[in-house]
């Protein structure tokens, strides 16, 4: 059964004069992967920050997985941000063990066997992978909490095409359905084939949102067209 993953009522983030987030309304129940769209700048990476409880000293009302955001949410909340943050000279064992003694949920098998489908070793140093790879480890930490939410900063982006389908299978298995997934992400036709719904995103609020197959029976065209349908004007 579908409960209330994320609340967020009249979410307003300024950065000096600049509004990030501009009395931004969002409901997202559980059960659901949802792709965070946008064009740069929009607030994306803002939302999901707030949402992760790193970034205070916003109004408005938010709630993520029954509590607003802090030390409590935290321990039902995934967050992957879209900067490396694991120690340089760690290898990638040391990180999955630096995730179970860090997070209550962590599961150290699922960790293990994800890393193996991304092709990674466990011996190996972060400092000697290339930026894909690094990502690939953050995903396999990221996704192997039994978290309630999953909020991905652009977890893709420097995956090369050929592995994103890979990447994205090992994302998403032994999902459970008792959670929620927020991707953010410029890779509209690369997540597309695994979303369940969408928001789009402009000027700190959210433009449009809805289901994955509703949208494109409404719009008669695929998620990626809309995308670009919607934001092609911004662009210029
Ligand atoms: N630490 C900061 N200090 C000042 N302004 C910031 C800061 N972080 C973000 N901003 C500004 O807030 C706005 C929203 O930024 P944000 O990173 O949330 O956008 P985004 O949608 O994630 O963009 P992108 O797609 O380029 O990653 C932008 O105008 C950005 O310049």
């Amino acid at each position: 059964m579908s409960t209330t993953a994320i609340n967020v009522r009249g979410l307003t983030k300024n950065y000096g004069v600049l509004r990030a987030l501009d009395a931004l309304d969002l409901t997202l129940p559980t059960g659901q992967i949802v792709g965070l769209l946008g064009e740069n700048g929009c607030g994306k990476t803002t939302l999901l920050k707030v949402l992760a409880g790193v970034l205070a000293d916003h109004e408005g009302d938010v709630t993520i997985a029954g509590h607003r955001p802090g030390p409590e949410s935290k321990a039902h909340v995934s967050f992957l941000p879209d900067a490396s943050f694991l120690p340089d000279n760690a290898r990638v064992s040391e990180c999955v063990r630096l995730y179970r003694d860090f997070f209550a949920d962590f599961d150290v098998a699922k960790a293990e066997d994800l890393i193996g489908y991304f092709g990674l070793q466990q011996s190996t140093r972060l400092k000697a992978m290339s930026k894909g790879m690094r990502e690939k480890v953050q995903i396999a930490l990221a996704m192997s909490r039994q978290a309630t939410v999953y909020l991905l900063d652009e977890p893709i982006s420097g995956v090369d095409p050929a592995a994103r389908q890979v990447i994205l299978d090992g994302m998403v298995r032994n999902l459970s359905e008792d959670s929620l997934v927020l991707i953010s992400t410029h890779l509209v036709h690369d997540l597309e084939p695994i979303l369940d719904g969408v928001v789009l995103m402009r000027h700190g609020k959210v433009l449009l949102e809805g289901a994955v197959d509703d949208l494109r029976g409404q719009y008669n065209m695929s998620i990626d067209q809309l995308f670009r349908e919607v934001y092609q004007w911004s662009a210029r």
